[in-house]
């Protein structure tokens, strides 16, 4: 074959038919193919470089689709998706309408299972053996998985299954050392000692019954291979370790392996990142967070702080450099973190456990039967709520006001700025006696100079942004903002109500006694949120007042920018705009 291999290229069968010998020169086209789309579209690229061999020897020896291989997480899937059908559309990669960033069964039938949150690759593929041996069929069952996405305890719940089974099951832990940020824990230890040789007897995962090979060097083909045509021919649950280096083959990625997990744009020749503007911005609200945790835990001894995995995205990692002993990062357990945050709660400190909220639906039974159940006084800042842009529908945080205000006992809050949030933070650190939730979208607010003296904020109250007639909209978060643009031109009433529970029922009383008509808004779900709970009071108190409630509809959003999602909602100020206005013309008809 000519040296165009991955211009001209025709899976599987292609790849297939092409020498060993030949296939380092296909890595590295899909390297260099991968980092020119994702240098201007944006994307997942240290995970996805680092697999590369391993995605091309895996197509290469086993039969997929008809064998069945499974990405945890799935961000490293590219070269999987590029090789697999999607090279002319991997430019539409997560922008709205284009491919997903993920492995999702319905844009592929090479995508066996549809992925996102980690550490669910073992079940799945665990759970196809099952199947295709009670079918009578004779397939090969692959989940790849990361170091730190292996340390989760879902993937141990599988691993302790698998291990019972006589499953054709392989799993292929591939070892990087790092997940976002550097893997944490005591197996992060245990695998560094198995690659520098000290920890051969006792292999822990031999102890649970797999067929245990490696660690071998995941960077070259012929010896992948040789070692997965061998494996093909071992029955039983088995295991392969493959040690990669993340961002392989791009310089800066190799070297700042964090930065260049998801790098934003870059220059594709010299993989260096663009300046950063001069201009003076508003803060993100994880910045808000990591900085107002620092400020408060240099004063309130009793305060520490909680990531499962995430200390450079939610901006924890600040306080884990100034005060290392009072936080914490678990790895990929949320369960964890939540009753770790509960057992710390009993002992009399502050724990503020941050944790994505579509990660923390992960560890829904800990809220209720940990923290709630006995009322204890943790603070989950939940970071990325709303609607998270790229990620599309597997991360959006969006369903967490629904799934937290049905839980007795738990105080949520919603702010609709960074001074807001800053804040409610102040505020629940001098005491409470409940939990409370604190929710936060992705990303940068409006406000320039958020780091004023602290206020506190009364538990429970509403504030009512803007004085006009007819209609009253209430909003919680950053819903304000959108409300705020359109009420500089209507003469209509905004509430920012910051507490979706408990509700300000003393000034819900005094808006259902004032106005023609309510209107909620929220970036969370319809069903179950905040308008819910607003349409619930009206019926309660028998109030007849038209209510429309505004938010995310029933359906799983996709992937593109929030802006684009807003709009597609129906969230953005032209569309509340109009909303408003037709009201308006219904009140005067029936007037
Ligand atoms: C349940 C859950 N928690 C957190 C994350 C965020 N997350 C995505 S990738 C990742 C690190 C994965 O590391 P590893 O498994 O070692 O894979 P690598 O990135 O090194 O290839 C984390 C924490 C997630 N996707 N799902
Ligand atoms: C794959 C994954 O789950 C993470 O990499 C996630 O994409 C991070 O999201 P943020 O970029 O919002 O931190
Ligand atoms: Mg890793």
């Amino acid at each position: 074959m000519s040296q165009t291999t991955l211009k001209h290229i025709n899976f599987p069968k292609d790849v297939r038919e092409l020498q060993v010998e030949n296939l380092p020169h296909l890595a590295k086209e899909l390297r260099e193919f991968i980092i020119n789309i994702v240098a201007t579209k944006e994307g997942h690229l240290g995970a996805s470089l680092g697999v590369v061999e391993l995605t091309i020897a895996l197509h290469y020896v086993f039969n997929t689709p008809e064998d069945l291989l499974i990405w945890d997480v799935g961000h490293q899937a590219y070269g999987h998706k590029i090789l697999t059908g999607r090279k002319d559309s991997f430019e539409t990669n997560r922008q709205l309408n284009g491919i997903s960033g993920f492995p999702k069964r319905s844009e592929s039938n090479y995508d066996a299972f549809g992925v996102g949150h980690s550490s669910t690759s073992i079940s799945a593929a665990l759970g196809m053996a099952i199947a295709s041996k009670l079918k009578g069929e004779d397939k090969n069952h692959i989940a790849v998985i990361g170091d730190a996405s292996i340390a989760s305890g879902m993937a141990f719940e599988g691993l302790n299954h698998a291990g019972v089974t006589d499953a054709n099951l392989l799993v292929i832990l591939n070892d990087n050392a790092i997940g976002i940020d550097p893997s944490v824990g005591a197996l992060k230890q245990y695998l560094t000692n198995v690659k520098k040789g000290t920890e051969r007897q006792d292999n822990i995962f031999e102890a649970l019954n797999f067929d245990y090979s490696g660690p071998i060097d995941g960077h070259d083909l012929p010896l992948l291979i040789s070692e997965l045509e061998r494996l093909k021919s071992v029955k039983g649950p088995k295991l392969l370790h493959v040690i990669t280096t993340k961002g392989k083959g791009l310089k800066q990625a190799e070297q700042d392996q964090v930065k260049y997990h998801a790098p934003g744009k870059f220059d594709a020749k010299t993989g260096e990142l663009p300046a950063k503007s001069a201009m003076r911005q508003p803060p993100k609200y994880q910045d808000v967070f990591g900085e107002t945790i620092v400020e408060l835990a240099f004063k309130n001894e009793r305060i520490v702080g909680i990531t499962p995995a995430m200390p450079t995205g939610s901006s924890l990692k600040y306080m884990m450099d100034k005060i290392p002993e009072r936080a914490f990062d678990v790895g990929i357990a949320e369960q964890h973190a939540v009753t770790l945050a509960a057992g710390m709660a009993t002992q009399g400190l502050i724990p503020f456990c941050n944790i994505y909220s579509t990660f923390l639906q992960r560890a829904y039974d800990q809220v209720i039967h940990d923290v709630a159940l006995q009322n204890l006084p943790v603070i989950f800042c939940l970071d990325r709520a709303g609607l998270v842009g790229e990620d599309g529908a597997t991360h959006h945080g969006v369903f967490d006001l629904a799934y937290l205000n049905c839980i007795p006992n738990l105080v949520i809050f919603v702010p609709r700025d960074a001074i807001a949030l800053r804040n409610i933070m102040y505020t629940v650190q001098l005491g409470i006696d409940f939990p409370i939730a604190i929710r936060y979208p992705r990303g940068r607010g409006h406000i320039l100079d958020w780091k004023l003296p602290f206020e506190t904020i009364e538990i429970g109250k509403g504030n009512c942004m803007k004085q006009g007639e007819d209609i009253a909209i209430l909003s919680v978060g950053i819903m304000a903002k959108v409300v705020e643009e359109v009420t500089t031109d209507l003469n209509v009433s905004h509430y920012d109500m910051q507490f979706v529970k408990p509700l300000d029922e003393t000034l819900l009383h005094s808006i259902f006694k004032t106005y023609k008509a309510v209107v909620t808004i929220e970036d969370g779900t319809i069903i179950g949120g905040f308008g819910s709970s607003i349409l619930a009071f009206t019926s309660k108190n028998n109030y007849k007042k038209p209510v429309t409630t505004l938010g995310i509809k029933d359906e799983f959003i996709e992937h593109g920018t929030v802006d684009q999602l807003h709009k597609l909602q129906q969230l953005d100020s032209d569309s509340l705009k109009r909303k408003i206005e037709e009201l308006l013309l219904v009140l005067v008809k029936d007037s």
